[in-house]
């Protein structure tokens, strides 16, 4: 479906509250479905990659009910799940793809996970590698680079697994295939990624040790089954951030925003780009430090984004381009070469994407290159069915000339279901 949002009038007003955190909503599903008996999820995100986790594990035999507030997820224990009769169908989802075969590696039996288009051209090799290493037998198109991606688990052996990239996928995925290893399995990054895979398998009763850049576990270790609530979703708190940093006169608060350490580079960006933003009602929720952001219209400064921060925003990049157009200065972001192997090239989508508009940004081999301010004009967005550009896009409209018509803007249920309905509803609050 293509939406039409028109330059806004008015400020942005009221409050929002956050949708739950997606990185959250996938490990709280698989790992109850590998723990001994019955979990409960609170603040689950029905957003359709997490429902894609859901509907895998139910291939694989675990019995998972939905109902308005919770998620009950049947475990039956690290050995419980079932040979899939079908194809375990991951959709748009990255993480489903990458977390869930660091559980098959694990598992005596046979199965085949691929997903859609976008799915087809991320690489796996960054997990299929290691998880090779510790004696899984796996294939895919291009020596186990691409889907479908094919695995018969079996006796794992445990590995110090030095990655390459900061990624969470890869270390959650080694560190998963781990409990099933023999021995310790140690992961190290080059930068530390979110670590919500050890503090939830600590909650799960796993022993994982963590330092500034490793994780360790030992094998055979058993998950018992435990309650998860959900904080809501960082990446997707800084749309509604953004918005109300973007559009004159705003004044929002947005509300239950997951502010774990590893995650909350875009708060410290927006911070030292002058945002005019507090926190409040801070707190911890399911183990997760949370808060309340209260944001108001802001004129923003140019930064530089790079190094160690990069892992910490790496989903948020797309709306920062965008909160950068309109900062004064030249704002650099590098180290980001990651962008290249999301949903899409973010590094192509969003640069094409505001240009199209009329900003002023450049790519470059690892990142991008905006000069701000300036004014955009509006015309026709391409969402290029990556939930994150068709959100970024749509912001802009809220600050162009003219409106901004977003094509295919069904990728947002990605992470952000009701994404539209509660941008209209703020804009309806000015009085
Ligand atoms: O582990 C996770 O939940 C995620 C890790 C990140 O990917 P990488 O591990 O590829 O950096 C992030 O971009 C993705 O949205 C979610
Ligand atoms: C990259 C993302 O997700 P995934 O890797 O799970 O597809 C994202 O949500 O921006």
């Amino acid at each position: 479906m293509d939406i039409t949002i028109e330059p806004a009038e008015n400020p942005l007003k009221g409050s929002v509250i956050t949708p739950g955190d997606k990185s959250i909503s996938h490990r709280a599903v698989l790992f109850a479905s590998i723990a001994e008996g019955k979990s409960v999820i609170k603040g689950f995100l029905r957003g359709e990659d997490c429902l894609s986790t859901i509907s895998c594990m139910r291939s694989l035999g675990i019995v998972i009910e939905e109902d308005a507030d919770s998620i009950t997820v049947m475990g039956k224990g690290p050995y419980g799940l079932k040979e899939p009769a079908e194809l375990l169908n991951v959709g748009n989802s990255g993480t489903t793809i990458r977390l869930l075969s660091g559980i098959l590696a694990g598992q005596p039996f046979s199965s085949v996970m691929a997903g859609d288009d976008s799915i087809a051209r991320r690489p796996m090799r960054r997990v299929t590698g290691p998880l090779k290493m510790m004696n899984a037998t796996v294939d895919g198109r291009e020596f186990a680079n691409y889907t479908p991606l094919w695995m018969r688990g079996g006796d794992l052996q445990g590995v110090h697994y030095f990655s390459p990239v900061a990624s969470a996928q890869v270390k959650s995925a080694v560190l998963l295939a781990g409990l099933y290893a023999s021995g310790k399995t140690t992961v190290t990054e080059p930068f530390k990624s979110r670590d919500h895979t050890e503090r939830m398998l600590r909650t799960f009763g796993v022993n994982v040790e963590t330092d500034e850049k490793s994780a360790s576990l030992k094998g055979g270790q058993k998950l018992q089954a435990a309650d998860v609530f959900v904080p809501g979703d960082v990446s997707s708190a800084a749309f509604m951030i953004a918005a109300g940093a973007l559009v004159q006169g705003s004044h929002l608060i947005v509300e239950n925003v997951g502010l774990n350490p590893t995650r909350t580079g875009v708060i410290d960006v927006l911070k030292r780009m002058d945002a005019d933003m507090m926190l409040l009602n801070e707190t911890m929720l399911g183990g997760e430090p949370t808060a309340d952001i209260e944001i108001k219209y802001s004129r923003l400064q140019a930064v530089t984004i790079e190094g160690s921060d990069i892992p910490r925003l790496i989903d948020e990049i797309p709306v920062l381009a965008l909160l950068a157009t309109q900062a004064d200065g030249k704002t650099v972001i590098k180290d980001a070469a990651e962008l290249k192997v999301k949903e899409t090239n973010r590094i192509d989508t969003v640069v094409n994407q505001l240009n199209e508009l009329g900003a002023d940004c450049e790519a470059t081999d690892d990142g991008m290159i905006i000069n701000g301010p300036s004014k955009l004009k509006g015309g026709n967005a391409e969402s290029y069915h990556d939930h994150r550009i068709g959100m970024t896009m749509a912001l802009a409209g809220l600050i162009s000339e003219t409106p901004v018509k977003v094509k295919d803007t069904d990728a947002v249920a990605v992470s952000y279901p009701g994404f539209f309905e509660e941008l209209e509803r703020l804009r309806k609050q000015h009085v």
